[in-house]
């Protein structure tokens, strides 16, 4: 069993916290990815796990094994931990074979010569790079170089899987390529992982859950559909996937899980799903993917028909992005047809948008 418990984990550089009371609890075989802007902490998380860097506070284990506890001073090195760490830059020794670079970890381990090499074609076969165990690394190309970097990494067995952007210095296509060959490889291996990426769709596809960082502390964790379809603030709404924000008011009193009535700046009248209750008069913040909004026709179920005027159109390869301005707050959504004209009757349907208390602090 290698379950990973992190526990108020803090870490300050000076006046910056970098990690601000950080706990997450990672089960046997799960496989969790830390997403996030940069600088919000997810490599800190990571390196106070592999024990590159001491934390101020907190306490993590793995497997039973304390590898960390302040309040106790306990510390173990890196070295005691056994973690496997990949990094984005794969480091593959220039002058050695991938066979051995992939048998160096097992020769400074003293492993003995034959079970080296059964352990090595073992692991090469895994990442699929056992035709290349002759080849240096400069023969290879950035994908291939990454997974015998994950080779090498496998290879002595690591308790838990810490990777830290791995595909990020792979160009668009090969990264796509690697994604999928990660996605196949990690049900496989069912080792425990932390994944970290700034990367959502690496999020989103890869782990069993995720978790979203904001300025040194989570802000949601969740499987990948619940923090789409259900983000926690206006942060992950604007964060994960692309989210249209429009502030409203409240028209009447509305009870947790109702129909809220709203009305928009220009005095336009909607409704829309609330989880929470609130009061008639207060400010919100209604959150919509693009996918929720549509062209307004005869045909469309309940939701909210509204003027809007078209502010850009683009033709993005199949289909036209079109910008929209909606009583002030800027839209995006994706149409089949160009649109005519300067004004859009837009539809939003009742149960598609996100209401979140206040004011939303997001970037237009
Ligand atoms: N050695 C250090 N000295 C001072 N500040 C640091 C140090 N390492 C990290 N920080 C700061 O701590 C915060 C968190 O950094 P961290 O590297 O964990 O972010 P990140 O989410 O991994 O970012 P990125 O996606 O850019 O790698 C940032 O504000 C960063 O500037």
């Amino acid at each position: 069993m290698a379950e990973l418990l992190i526990e108020g984990l803090t870490k300050r550089y000076g006046a910056i916290n970098a990690v601000e009371d950080v706990s997450l609890h990672v089960a046997d075989g799960e496989f969790v990815t830390l997403l996030g802007p940069s600088g919000c902490g997810k490599s800190t998380t990571l390196a106070a796990v592999a024990g590159l860097d001491r934390a101020d506070q907190g306490r993590i284990a793995v497997g039973g094994t304390v590898y960390f506890d302040a309040a106790r001073g306990i510390y173990l090195p890196p070295e005691a931990r056994g973690c496997g760490l990949v990094f984005q830059s794969y480091a593959l020794w220039p002058h050695m074979t991938v066979a051995e670079n992939v048998g160096f970890p097992l020769t400074l381990r003293k492993v003995a010569r034959a079970e080296l090499r059964r352990r090595v074609e073992e692991v090469l076969a895994l990442v699929e790079m056992e035709r290349f165990a002759a080849r240096y690394p400069h023969e290879l190309s950035g994908g291939q170089q990454q997974r015998v970097a994950l080779a090498r990494t496998l290879v002595y067995q690591p308790a838990i899987l810490l990777l830290d952007e791995p595909l990020s210095n792979l160009d668009a296509k090969l990264r796509d390529r690697a994604r999928a060959w990660l996605g196949a490889l990690r049900t496989r291996l069912k080792l425990t992982t932390i994944y970290v990426t700034h990367d959502q769709i690496e999020a989103l596809s890869l782990s069993d859950r995720v978790v979203v960082m904001n300025g040194g502390r989570i802000a949601q964790i969740g499987p990948p559909q619940e923090i789409y379809e259900h983000p926690a603030d206006p942060f992950v709404a604007d964060f994960i996937g692309t989210t249209n924000f429009v502030p409203a008011r409240l028209l009447a009193d509305v009870a947790g899980g109702g129909r809220a009535q709203l009305e928009l700046a220009d005095g336009q009248r909607l409704e829309a799903h609330s989880e929470r209750p609130a009061r008639a008069g207060s400010r919100v913040t209604l959150a919509y993917r693009p996918e929720h909004m549509l062209p307004a026709t005869a045909a469309m179920p309940e939701g909210s028909v509204l003027r809007t005027r078209i502010t850009s159109r683009a033709y993005v390869g199949g289909l036209w992005q079109v910008g929209l301005d909606l009583a002030g707050s800027p839209l995006r959504l994706e149409a089949r047809q160009p649109p005519m004209g300067d004004e859009f009757s837009l539809w939003l349907p009742h149960a598609g948008g996100i209401l979140f208390p206040g004011a939303a602090d997001v970037a237009a």
